[in-house]
């Protein structure tokens, strides 16, 4: 009897799932077809291929469509490939597609889950507004002089390497480590100058492996359900000691530094509607700490690899940074600002290796719109929005010729050309990157002082073309990107 019952119940789950899967079909909205139960994303859990490869993939498979109905293991998630539609979703009707794709809960992860990246409703928009004095143009400024300080030890320090194997994500991960327990802690990392530093350490066991992430990418719902975190518990009390005495020892010698640590302990002395407890200050200085090295780390390391493999670039973008320190004496921060060049390489690397693959919204409310061919189509409340950001970014129709390193596409009228809504590495609308200028900032100074110094080639250890690590859900490259720096005499 229990034999018959299980084998019905299998029966029954297998009807429901099939029926689950005819979801994009009986809407008439094409896609690939699904497996059992991974959906699209079987080469995701045999780790053959990211989710945002896949979402990639089909973005360019379904070239003629403007959206792709595609299913993250069970559930029916609707990658967005009209320019109009992510404008759409991430600006215009934003009420709709206002969260983000990921759970976290604060029993579980404390920290992350206070990150405004996975906050929802009226507690995002709260804690948006609190944070965002924290990344005005007047703070960079301020910062600025700290940023070049540790660009200066940068230099000495690859001076150091020279004549070893340079792996450059290491020595960018390196320098905005020291950048933001500067910036964010005004503590000195010294993770450039000593190999063992306690920032170095902490950052090590700050994340905890990539596979959690991954499962919140892969099947938010199973992650919820595993009770996955994203920052290991260890790290919580000593994210909390490292705050609490530097508040203290701030307090003690009345020092007031005008850094992020400033603005969010500020928060909890000054916030009337939105109770700010200690758990608050910290999670806000760690969250400045996670984001602020690795996604910067990550885009530093693909440009000096880019640079390095286009000697025309490298030469060009020198000339520039070169006249701007002659002219000048220095490198003031309005100078770096608008050298065009920089930004455009810069841009064009963030083009080519977008930080964060894909991004996941979720529609909170019924949607319809009309497509191009006049039909209706209504988004349901629930259903999971994937912006292709690395498919937009490698279309030949926006990008002509995608794969070639061009600056230029991001200077002067060209930049004005391009199709609004094709480049998104920082999101769009009201939930764009909160960090974008400090994590640009830190990058730009620290380029301008390397490529003024060395001259930069490709050391044959790294693996091309370059590959990205299937598992992290940022483009991580497999092998690492292994370049060798020659000194220039200044
Ligand atoms: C160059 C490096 C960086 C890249 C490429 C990057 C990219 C992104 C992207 C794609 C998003 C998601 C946007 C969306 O949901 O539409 C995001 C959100 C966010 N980023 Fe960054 N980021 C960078 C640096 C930073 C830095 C340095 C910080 C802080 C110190 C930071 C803080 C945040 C925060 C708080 C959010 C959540 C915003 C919200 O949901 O309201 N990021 N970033």
């Amino acid at each position: 009897m229990l034999v018959i019952l299980i084998i019905l119940a299998i029966g029954v789950a297998f009807y429901f799932l099939k029926l689950n899967y005819q979801y994009w079909k009986k809407r008439g909205i094409p896609g690939p077809k699904p497996n059992f139960l991974v959906g699209n994303m079987g080469r995701s859990f045999i780790l053959k291929a990211s989710p945002g490869e896949i979402f990639a993939e089909a973005y360019h498979k379904y070239n003629e469509s403007e959206i792709v109905g595609m299913y993250r293991a069970t559930t029916p998630v609707l990658v967005v490939r009209d320019p109009d539609l992510v404008k759409e979703v991430t600006i215009k009707s934003f009420d709709h597609f206002s969260e983000n794709d990921y759970e976290v809960d604060k029993r579980h992860d404390p920290i992350f889950a206070r990150n405004p990246f996975v906050l929802k409703g009226e507690e995002w928009r709260t804690v948006r507004a609190q944070l965002t004095p924290g990344f005005t143009s007047g703070k960079m400024k301020w910062l600025y002089p700290y940023l070049e300080k540790i660009s200066e030890n940068l230099v000495k320090f690859i001076e150091t390497q020279i004549n070893t194997n340079c792996e450059v994500k290491e020595i960018c991960r390196r320098f905005t480590l020291n950048n933001v327990a500067t910036c964010a802690f005004g503590l000195e990392g010294k993770c450039l100058e000593e190999e063992n530093s306690e920032f170095r350490q902490l950052a090590k066991d700050f994340f905890t492996p990539p596979s959690s992430f991954f499962l919140m990418t892969v099947s938010p719902t199973l992650s919820k359900a595993l009770a996955a975190g994203f920052i290991k518990k260890t790290i919580v009390s000593k994210f909390v000691d490292m705050v609490t005495q530097t508040l203290k020892y701030r307090e003690e010698n009345n020092i007031v530094r005008n850094d992020y640590l400033h603005v969010v302990s500020q928060l909890k002395k000054n916030s009337n509607n939105y109770k700010f407890t200690d758990i608050d200050v910290t999670a806000h200085a760690a969250g400045f700490f996670g984001e602020g090295y690795e996604t910067s780390s990550i885009l530093m390391s693909f440009v000096l690899f880019e640079i390095a493999q286009n000697p025309h670039v490298q030469n060009k973008l020198r000339e520039e940074i070169n006249k701007a320190f002659e002219e000048n004496g220095t490198l003031p921060y309005e100078v770096l600002q608008s050298l065009p060049y920089l930004d455009g390489v810069v841009n064009e690397t963030l083009r080519i290796h977008p930080p964060m693959f894909s991004l996941q919204k979720i529609c909170t409310k019924n949607f319809t719109y009309t497509s191009k061919n006049g039909n209706q189509v209504t988004i349901e409340a629930g259903t999971p929005i994937i912006l292709p950001v690395y498919g937009l970014h490698h279309d030949p129709k926006y990008y002509p010729d995608p794969e070639t390193f061009k600056p230029e596409r991001f200077m002067g009228e060209n930049r004005e050309k391009l199709t609004k809504y094709t480049f998104l590495p920082f999101g769009e609308g009201p939930r764009i990157c909160l960090g974008k200028r400090f994590g640009v900032l830190q990058i730009k100074v620290g380029l301008a002082y390397i490529i003024r110094n060395f001259e930069l080639s490709v050391n044959g250890r790294t693996i091309l073309p370059i590959r990205y690590d299937p598992i992290n859900i940022m483009t991580a490259p497999v092998g690492g990107l292994w370049i060798d720096f020659r000194k220039i005499e200044i």
